[in-house]
């Protein structure tokens, strides 16, 4: 296990490698789990880097022949596309929008064979992101590393935050420079790396206005309509004040991800494949509402009012103009 200080040193290198954007990033709070800062900043749905969980130290041995070795000959669904950036969609949603084209695609392969398509890929080959959830169709060796996780540390805090169930672990295998575009999800994460780092751009919830997240109805719900490396000012012109912070993992290190808080993950160029595996809960029921209204509750609301006018519209064309007639003018 590499000792605390080269970790530090290969992050303050990883640091000054990574590329900046147009927006300041401050850096996410790296602390031990055991501090009393690390347990409120998670009480506060706060991200902070958290150190010495062993939630992953039974995986810390993962590597690409590792588990090529050990993880078994079933299938595993592998993204492809023809850039370094995976933005997610959702099959369900294309029906509503018969021009949209899937930026990615995927196959399914067994590890072996994903492994070979990685060993032999070069400049032009489409890009490559093994994503699955981890279950029991895995060999017994993964088996017994998955049921050596920190498991009585993890469900402590989904006791102690009140979350709801554990609904997946995924196992994510990236190529080096690799990117998952800004976008939210709706469940509370542990994400935890095993192999390789991974640089998290973050952005609290309340910075919905500045990142236009495509509409509800759209397949790509749920990510940003901006692309950090092209943004769009004219377009979207909120987007100067956008601010965040970064969060570089090193293997062994589990990131807070708070549910609603906007996400780009990118696995560091050329510091080798990545490996992670993340921990999506269920958040915890909304007890009682209490005003002013948290970011979070607000995103949630405005999701629920867009799929109430679509459904009620039924045409999707016809949102817009709707929306524009209930506010321009009156609360604009
Ligand atoms: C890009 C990819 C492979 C994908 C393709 C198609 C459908 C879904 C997904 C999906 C979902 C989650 C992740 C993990 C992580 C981002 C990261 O680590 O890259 C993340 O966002 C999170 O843990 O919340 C990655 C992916
Ligand atoms: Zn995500």
């Amino acid at each position: 296990m590499a000792s605390a200080s080269n970790n530090e040193s290969v992050l303050e290198e990883i640091r000054a490698q990574v590329k900046s954007y147009h927006f300041p990033l401050d850096e996410v709070p790296r602390l031990n789990c055991h501090d009393p800062r690390a347990e409120r900043l998670i009480q506060n749905e706060e991200p902070v880097i958290l150190t010495d969980t062993n939630l992953v130290a039974s995986a810390l041995q993962w590597d690409a022949n590792y588990l090529g070795e050990h993880i078994g000959n079933s299938n595993y669904t592998v993204y492809f596309s023809n850039t370094h950036k995976f933005l997610y969609y959702d099959d369900k949603k294309i029906s509503k929008v018969p021009s949209f084209v899937p930026p990615t695609r995927h196959q399914d392969l067994t590890f072996q064979e994903f492994l070979r398509k990685m060993n032999k890929w070069k400049n032009g080959d489409p890009w490559m992101y093994l994503q699955q959830s981890l279950n029991n169709t895995v060999g017994p060796r993964i088996v017994q590393d998955f049921t050596a996780f920190n498991w009585t540390w993890v469900t402590e805090q989904q006791r102690k935050n009140k979350w709801g169930p554990l609904t997946s672990n995924l196992l994510l295998v990236g190529m080096e420079g690799v990117i998952t575009p800004v976008h939210y999800d709706e469940q509370q994460n542990f994400f935890a790396q095993i192999h390789g780092y991974k640089r998290f751009l973050l952005f609290e919830p309340g910075m919905f206005p500045c990142l236009y997240p495509y509409p509800v109805y759209h397949p790509h719900d749920r990510q940003s309509q901006v692309d950090f490396d092209n943004p769009d000012f004219e377009k979207f012109p909120k987007l100067p004040e956008l601010r965040g912070q970064q969060a570089i993992l090193a293997p062994g290190d589990v990131l807070y991800l708070p549910v609603y808080w906007w996400h780009q993950v990118e696995s560091v160029p050329e510091r080798g494949m990545t490996i992670s595996v993340n921990f999506w809960y269920k958040s915890a029921p909304t007890e009682k509402v209490v005003y002013p209204l948290k970011p979070q509750q607000k995103v949630a609301m405005m999701r629920n009012i867009e799929k109430m006018i679509c459904d009620v519209l039924v045409n999707v064309e016809e949102v817009g103009p709707l929306m524009q007639s209930m506010v321009l003018g009156r609360y604009t």
